[in-house]
């Protein structure tokens, strides 16, 4: 075997590196940075808030596809979880109308937010991105590309204890997405490592997981920057 082959990193190795992509996660975007800062105005906000939504209905369509690419029975039980979660089920209304209540606490209608009215188009073609990667790459890379949620408690926590100290305006049960978050993205992530780790394998495997987990990092900056670009940003 030649010599400039590298080793494969081992599971503690490779964690590592998934998580070192945390320094391009859009929590350092300016435009994230001046909503938990403080900095945003009222429409900037409500900009933000109105245009994630579409990330939010599209989040279950993704896992769909996952699902539907994921001949592994074991996998896909576990996986459904996630479409739950945002869609609902039995008592529990789900992620989505979750976050139309954060809409209606902002101050928006549900109807124009359901209606996708202030949709910019870059960010609906990077929202749509993740979605048709979803459908087109093999399963396994799909699930590391959700990895993102490695770093997702984060910066709902820095929602949680920045927002209401600055934007007092915001009904504060509007937040409970936030809170809701925290220990789904913690259980998403133990699901989606195990089957990243367990995958990729060898060093080349592993480089690509890396290059897939800045794929979707670049899709939540893209939609930042689409955002900064149509709102402005302040500091
Ligand atoms: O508010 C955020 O910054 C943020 C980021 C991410 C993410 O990192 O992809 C998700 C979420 N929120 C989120 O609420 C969520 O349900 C979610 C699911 C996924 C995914 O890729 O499957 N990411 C995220």
């Amino acid at each position: 075997m030649s010599s400039d082959v590298a080793a494969p990193w081992n599971p503690t190795e490779f964690e590592q590196q998934l998580r070192e992509q945390g320094r391009a996660y859009h929590i350092y975007h300016p435009f994230n940075v001046m909503l938990n800062s403080g900095q945003a105005t009222r429409e900037q906000i409500q900009g933000w808030v109105a245009n994630r939504f579409y990330y939010q209905i599209s989040i279950p369509r993704k896992d769909a596809a996952i699902i539907a690419n994921c001949p592994d029975r074991d996998v896909r039980r576990r996986w459904v979880e996630r479409i739950l979660d945002h869609d609902g089920h039995g008592d529990d209304p789900g992620g989505i109308e979750a976050w139309l209540r954060l809409a209606e606490a902002v101050g928006l209608e549900r109807a124009e937010v359901e209606g996708l009215t202030r949709l910019i188009p870059g960010v609906r073609f990077a929202v749509d991105a993740y979605v048709n990667f979803a459908r087109q790459a093999p399963w396994q890379e799909a699930v590391c590309s959700s990895l993102t949620e490695l770093f997702a408690p984060a910066i709902h926590r820095q929602r949680l204890s920045s927002w209401p100290e600055h934007y007092p305006w915001i009904e504060q049960d509007g937040l409970q997405y936030f809170r809701s978050r925290v220990s789904l993205a913690q259980r998403d992530v133990n699901h989606g490592l195990a089957v990243t780790l367990a995958y990729f394998k060898t060093r080349e495997q592993q480089q690509r997981a890396l290059q897939v987990l800045k794929f979707k990092l670049d899709i939540l900056w893209a939609m930042n920057d689409a955002m900064a670009q149509h709102y402005g940003v302040q500091s």
